[in-house]
């Protein structure tokens, strides 16, 4: 197995074994040649000292041509518009990026349209309303912040929507007569915090049904006994974060697990253990490393840096810049992979967290490359700003908790 050779000070990620099992696939080696392709080009061109450049104008410009076509939004029969509002706005709020106030509005009406005349948000007008895009659809509206966007949320049939959704056992079904997995007790969480609606007995037997689905690996699976998966395992722990139960999760398993996804040539994350290296992951496998960060500095965890996360976040900068950045704006899973809005919005996503150390009263900025490829931060626990994140705590935070018990 040929090795990357020049990577810019990345000894702690190296190979010293060439036989191990877990690179020996063929899809894994193909992965690997184009990846290390990319970073020898990269390296003799810029005569091994020159910085990867994100891209912004070509990112920003793919993005606000996706703005232009939510529009069409009416006309479409696509069932995750409200999560194509999330991804743009997010990826627009990260490149700091203003959207011009008819466009806010614009949004702010389509997602209104989305909105369920029972509460919760569907993946489009006229649809079943679904945790995933009302997760969405919160989000966006609190980036896009504005008194008009927070009031189109229906607050008591929000929460109506929302216990509905509830189990017993304290799992989530995603909608009604639909899945149950771990990502309902996050969208559910995360909506209900935002918001302001949530009620003492709304996650009874939550925290502990996650811990459930925690597996002998260490990562979280989507519902108790399946396999460990990064986006199960950020939507588990932030979750457990949200209702301030992180502590009855074995920590140092799912930090041992998550740790281990980076992978050591490519740079980048694997969702799964032995599975390829894919974009996305950078938020969320890196995004659940802040997140552990934070408990253990709480619990005096002298061992912790107080300057940098617990991955090579040099690293995931270069994989996400070197090897994700679709030439004409936009990124990517993996090279050859075609570009998305949701790859481009956890890409992005993810080179922010590895840009920003945000621990406590310790700041530090990590910004691989020339300094206009500095992100905005992102909140770990909801992936939209932190200023927004405070914003919506302030205006909802002084409206009373809907009464579950109250009429329709
Ligand atoms: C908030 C919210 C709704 C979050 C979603 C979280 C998320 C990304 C879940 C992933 C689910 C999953 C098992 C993907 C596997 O895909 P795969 O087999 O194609 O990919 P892999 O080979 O990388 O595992
Ligand atoms: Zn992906």
């Amino acid at each position: 197995m040929a090795l990357r050779s020049q990577a810019g000070g990345r000894n702690a990620l190296r190979f010293e074994d060439d036989d191990l099992a877990t690179h020996s696939s063929l899809e894994q080696e193909k992965v690997e040649e184009s990846v290390e392709q990319l970073y020898s080009n990269f390296h003799r061109r810029s005569d091994g000292d020159a910085d990867p450049v994100l891209h912004r104008e070509k990112h920003l410009s793919y993005l606000k041509k996706g703005l232009r076509h939510l529009s069409d939004a009416y006309e479409c029969l696509d069932a995750s518009r409200p999560w194509l509002c999330y991804w743009i706005v997010h990826g627009l709020e990260l490149l700091e990026e203003p959207i011009p106030e008819e466009t806010v509005t614009d949004i702010a009406q389509f997602l209104s349209a989305c909105q369920h005349p029972n509460g919760g948000f569907g993946g489009g007008p006229g649809q079943l309303a679904h945790l995933a895009p009302t997760y969405a659809a919160v989000n966006a509206l609190c980036i896009l912040g504005t008194e008009e966007a927070y009031n189109v949320i229906d607050r008591p049939k929000l929460q109506r929507f929302l216990l509905s959704a509830k189990r017993p056992d304290g799992a989530w079904i995603m909608h009604q007569g639909g899945e149950e997995d771990v990502r309902g007790a996050y969208c559910a969480a995360s909506a209900a915090t935002l918001t302001n609606i949530i009620t003492p007995e709304m996650f009874e037997g939550t925290p502990e049904w996650i811990v459930r689905c925690q597996t002998y690996e260490g990562g979280i699976a989507g519902v108790p006994e399946m396999e460990a998966h990064g986006g199960y395992t950020f939507c588990g722990y932030a979750a457990l974060v949200m209702l301030g139960r992180e502590r009855l999760i074995d920590t140092k398993s799912l930090l041992r697990w998550t740790v281990n996804r980076q992978m050591r040539l490519e740079g980048g994350f694997q969702g799964r253990t032995n599975k390829l290296v894919d974009g996305c992951y950078s938020f969320w496998q890196a995004g659940t490393l802040p997140l552990l960060h934070r408990v253990l500095m709480m619990e005096g965890d002298e061992a912790l840096s107080k300057e940098s996360w617990m991955f090579h976040q040099g690293a995931l900068q270069e994989y996400v810049l070197i090897c994700c950045q679709f030439i004409s704006g936009g990124l990517i899973d993996k090279p050859g992979k075609a570009r998305d809005f949701y790859h481009t919005c956890y890409c992005l996503s993810g080179l922010s967290i590895a840009q920003h150390f945000i621990g406590g009263k310790y700041n530090h900025s990590h910004v691989l490359g020339p300094t206009q490829n500095e992100l905005h931060a992102t909140h770990p626990v909801y992936n939209i700003s932190p200023e927004a994140v405070v914003q919506a705590n302030s205006y909802f935070g002084v409206l009373p908790v809907p009464s579950p018990n109250s009429a329709a």
